[in-house]
Order: C-alpha cells, then structure tokens, then sequence
C-alpha cells in the first residue's frame, strides 16, 4: 500500500482526524478536503503535531463540483474515502432538506467527478442507522434496511445509489462500512471530538459536562423496554473504526474485490445510555449530573452489531475497550 494516494473528505472532523493518523503510519499518502462545517482547521494542525509533518489540505465544499473537479485535477488519486456529511439524527427530523443537500448531493457530485477522473474505489461512511430498529439484533448485513429518520434516509438512498454505480458499471470497487457508534481519542490527547456547538450525540455530551462546560445530560428515554429503561447502541473506540478503515482500503487494492459491499465496524456488544455515564464516571472519577427526559425523535432503542463478516473477510476486529 506504500504510497498510494487517497482523498480524505471530511478529514477535518472526529472519524477523518483518527483515520488520516492511521493511514499516515501505514505509509499511505493522504489529501484531505473539508469545509469545516462541523471542524475546524486547528483539528488538522493536532495531526500534523501527532504524525510530524506536513499534511496536504483544500478547504471545499463538496456541493460545489467546480472547486471539487479542480482537486481531481491536480491529483491522480487511487482512492477516496468520504466522511464528509452531516451526521445529527435530532437536526435531520427538524431540518430534513440540510440533510438532503449536504449528503445527498455533496455525494453525487464526488461521484460524478471521481468517474470523470477515473477514480473508482471508494470506502464510504454508512452507518448502523440503515438498520432503523432492526427486528433482530445483532444486526448483520444482509438485514433488511430501512431507515427511521431524514439522516438514516441519506445513508440508506447513499447505500443504494453506491449498489446501481457498481451494478451497471463493474470497474468500480466501493465498501460500505456501517459504523456503530464510535467514541473516545487517539491516545496522544491532541485530537478528539469536538463537535460545534451544543453536542448531539452522547459521549462528548456527558464530556462537557464533566468538565463544567453544560450543567446535566439530558438523557432522551427512560421508558425503553430495556435493562435500565435507556436505548441500547454498540460504541466503538474511534481508533478501532479507523483501522477498519486501513483493512477496508486494503481490501479495495486486492485484484479479486469486486462491487459493492457492506461491513458492520462495531464490538458485538450493546451499552445503555446509563451503563455509559456509570463507566465514565468510574473511569473519570467525575459525577455527572442527569435530567431524564423524553424520547429523541427518530432514536432506535436497541442495536448492535454483528461483526463476523468484517473479521472474516477483512481481517479487522475491535482491540480497544470502550465500557
Ligand atoms: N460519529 C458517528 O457517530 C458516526 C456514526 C456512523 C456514521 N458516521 C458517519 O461518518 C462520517 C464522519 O463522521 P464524524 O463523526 O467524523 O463527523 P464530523 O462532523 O466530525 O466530520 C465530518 C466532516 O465533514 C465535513 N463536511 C460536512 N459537510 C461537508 C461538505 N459538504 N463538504 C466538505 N466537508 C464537509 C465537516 O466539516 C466535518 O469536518 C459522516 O458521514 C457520518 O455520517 C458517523
Ligand atoms: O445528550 C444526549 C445524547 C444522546 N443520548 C442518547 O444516547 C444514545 C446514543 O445517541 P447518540 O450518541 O446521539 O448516537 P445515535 O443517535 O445512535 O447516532 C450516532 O450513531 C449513529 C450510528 O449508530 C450515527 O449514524 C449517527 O451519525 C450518530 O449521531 C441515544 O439513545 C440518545 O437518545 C442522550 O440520552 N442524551
């Protein structure tokens, strides 16, 4: 893999940050576009401090095709992985059309420039919400998919566009890897999650609390048919995901892959929303206060994942706890 050179969209932000390290240590070359809708630039200078040196960097929108094809001109890249998206369940069900634009067209346009440049392999972040709630869990891949919320909608039309590219044209190799939730930091310190603004999802949430910067996790559910009464999810260290990301990359690169194909990237196990503030309490030492309140719209109460396809066909399995 020494010296292929792939395009990171969305390296600014939590997953592109931790993946960009990786594929540096595994001797990839890497560009990253972003347009720091959910980052900022300093995210990208914590990189350049854990890997020691420069990185390559293009501040684009990727709704904007013409900013978009100048990148593919100038290099000839062997390979995209696209993080670039927006991601908050609780915005997609108040404002669905932001979802709409940014994933849904942000992503025909890398398409349609990646084919112009003849650039056909592509990794690309789904996630567990395809599964809505499944009726099974774990889930597994071939689960049937169907999606709760206008977030979970973008990653499921993302899938399916992804499965007609490969179909009708056959020299395009893509992966899909359906995240389950990832969480926690490279072990340096110098990057994280960072989201802007007030977090939405749970992990930097409790987080902020911790260190003073919110008052109380409002925790979204008590009355889930469940353990404890709160919604179930499998979170994955952030480091574990982007080596997913390493073993994925290296799949596309072997002559026999072909089409399109899913991949679950989590542990196997599921963790309430209350199993999580006890085991950042017990690891931090911190108390954090709780409010407990309503159901989140568009919110599954349980889902984890199945993991054996990954490990089989992959290589890559979980290695860090996270609970
Ligand atoms: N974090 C999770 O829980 C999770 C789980 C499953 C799937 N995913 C998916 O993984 C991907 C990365 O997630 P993340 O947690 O790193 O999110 P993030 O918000 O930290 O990173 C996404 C990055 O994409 C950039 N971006 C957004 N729209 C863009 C556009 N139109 N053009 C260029 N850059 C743009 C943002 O500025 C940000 O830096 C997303 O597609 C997300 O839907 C995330
Ligand atoms: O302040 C908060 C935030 C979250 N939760 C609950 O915690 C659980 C996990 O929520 P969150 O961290 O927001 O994750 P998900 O809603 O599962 O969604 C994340 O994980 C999905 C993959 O499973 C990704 O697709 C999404 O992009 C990402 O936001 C849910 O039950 C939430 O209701 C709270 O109780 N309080």
């Amino acid at each position: 893999m020494e010296g292929k050179l792939v395009l990171v969209t969305g390296g600014a932000g939590f997953i592109g940050t931790h993946t960009v390290v990786q594929l540096l240590k595994e001797g990839f070359r890497v560009s990253i576009i972003d347009n720091f809708d959910n980052s900022v630039e300093e995210a990208l200078d914590r990189v350049k401090e854990v890997v020691g040196w420069g990185l390559f960097f293009l501040q684009v929108d990727l709704r904007n095709k013409d900013d978009l094809e100048k990148v593919f001109a100038k290099s000839k890249f062997d390979g995209v992985i696209h993080f670039a998206g927006r991601k908050a369940v609780g915005e997609s069900v108040e404002y669905p059309r932001r979802y709409f634009d940014n994933n849904l067209i942000g992503t025909i346009n890398l398409y349609e420039v990646m084919a112009k440049y003849n650039c056909k392999k592509m990794v690309f972040s789904s996630s567990s919400t395809v599964y809505g709630q499944p009726e099974k869990i774990p889930c597994v891949e071939d689960t049937e998919l169907k999606a709760m919320n206008p977030y979970g909608r973008t990653k499921l039309f993302l899938e399916e566009i992804a499965r007609d590219i490969s179909q009708a044209e056959s020299d395009w190799q893509i992966i899909l890897l359906r995240y389950f939730n990832p969480v926690a930091a490279h072990e340096s310190g110098k990057i994280g999650e960072d989201p802007k603004g007030i977090p939405n999802n749970l992990m930097p949430y409790i987080q902020q609390v911790a260190v003073g910067r919110l008052p109380e996790l409002n925790v979204y559910g008590h009355d889930y048919p469940t353990r404890d009464g709160t919604a179930i999810r499998d979170y994955i260290h952030v480091m574990d995901l982007a080596d997913g990301h390493i073993a994925a990359l290296k799949k596309l690169f072997t002559p026999d892959f072909k089409g399109c194909v899913p991949y679950n990237l989590g542990t196997g196990r599921g963790t309430s929303v209350l199993e999580m503030v006890a085991a950042f309490e017990k690891a931090s030492g911190k108390k954090i206060p709780m409010k407990l309140c309503p159901r989140r719209a568009g919110d599954a109460t349980a889902v984890y994942a199945a993991v054996d396809k990954a490990a089989k066909e992959l290589g890559w399995k979980y290695v860090l706890l996270t609970s």
